[in-house]
């Protein structure tokens, strides 16, 4: 039953992974950055576009961005499309971000039918996983409630996830959008408010994702993100045209609890630590100011 199951992360002695990362975002502010080493950053890296420039490329990000982030994400389909290998290196990069104490977001969109869920879950949620992540993407549009085995299993390990609800690219509105005042998206972000019901006295694990991109679409469709109580994972910012002052437009009351994400115009101010760097306190200075 749902209210057991924050009794059981506490007698595991787990903190959950709300109050983790509403403490790391007021320590360290609202950042995310995200890890997509792309070919043409590889390239622009100097590094080719094999399993040993992803893993220098990867754990170069972490290394510098580690003390300036709430959180990093690396994308999981960057790492897929060199098989095996790639897939050994996210293991190493969640490790090392593990060690460096920055949260992880495994950027991987998970959906699928319950029973196959619950193995998605065990990939990314479970302890014992060489993949395990602080928290992971999901995508709701087998519905909501085929999430469930992936929402249990965050409460029970102290983990989170983010569903999509309003996602940054111009495609999500034919179908985040339907259905007027009873929007898509509007049930996702019901549903995520009923699930942090069980999070009391802390942000909720259960985040949304919602894209800086999406201009009026909160007021067009009527959602109260304030009221979903959980972290609002907010991509689109740098290469998708967003700026930190779009965001504070967009979310209005809901702000506190955005979390601002860039990849690919923090990257590009690789391989140096310091231009990552530099580039990574632009964009929280911005985040700062809103
Ligand atoms: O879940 C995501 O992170 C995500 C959701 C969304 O609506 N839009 C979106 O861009 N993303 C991811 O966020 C990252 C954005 O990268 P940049 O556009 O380079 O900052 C990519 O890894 C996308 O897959």
């Amino acid at each position: 039953m749902p209210e057991q199951v924050p009794a059981q992360a506490e007698a595991r002695g787990r903190e959950s992974f709300g109050s983790r990362l509403g403490a790391a975002m007021a320590s360290r502010g609202p950042l995310c950055v995200g890890i997509d080493p792309h070919p043409a950053l590889l390239k622009s890296w100097g590094l080719a576009d094999d399993v040993a420039g992803l893993r220098r490329f990867s754990l170069t990000v972490v290394e510098a961005v580690a003390s300036l982030a709430a959180a990093v994400k690396p994308q999981v389909a960057l790492f897929e499309r060199h098989g095996s290998a790639g897939m050994a290196v996210l293991e190493e990069v969640l490790a090392e971000a593990r060690d460096q104490s920055v949260l992880t977001i495994a950027d991987a969109k998970r959906g699928d039918i319950g029973s196959t869920m619950a193995a998605y879950a065990d990939a990314w949620l479970r302890d014992e996983s060489p993949l395990a992540a602080d928290s992971v993407t999901l995508s709701p549009y087998l519905g909501f409630e085929s999430l469930r085995p992936a929402l249990d299993l965050a409460a029970e390990t102290g983990r989170g996830v983010f569903v999509l609800a309003l996602t940054s690219n111009p495609e999500g509105a034919s179908v985040q959008h339907v259905g007027g005042a009873d929007s898509v998206a509007r049930r996702i972000t019901s549903a995520a408010a009923r699930e942090n019901e069980r999070y009391q006295g802390s942000l909720g694990s259960v985040g949304l994702v919602v894209g800086a991109t999406v201009g009026s679409a909160l007021v067009d469709l009527d959602l109260d993100l304030a009221a979903v109580r959980g972290p609002i994972l907010a991509p689109g910012l740098g290469a998708q045209g967003a700026t930190p002052a779009d965001l504070r437009a967009t979310f209005g009351d809901a702000y506190p609890l955005v979390l601002g994400t860039s990849s690919r115009d923090i990257l590009a101010a690789g391989p140096e630590h310091r231009g990552l760097q530099e580039a990574a306190q632009r964009t929280l200075a911005g985040l700062r100011q809103g």
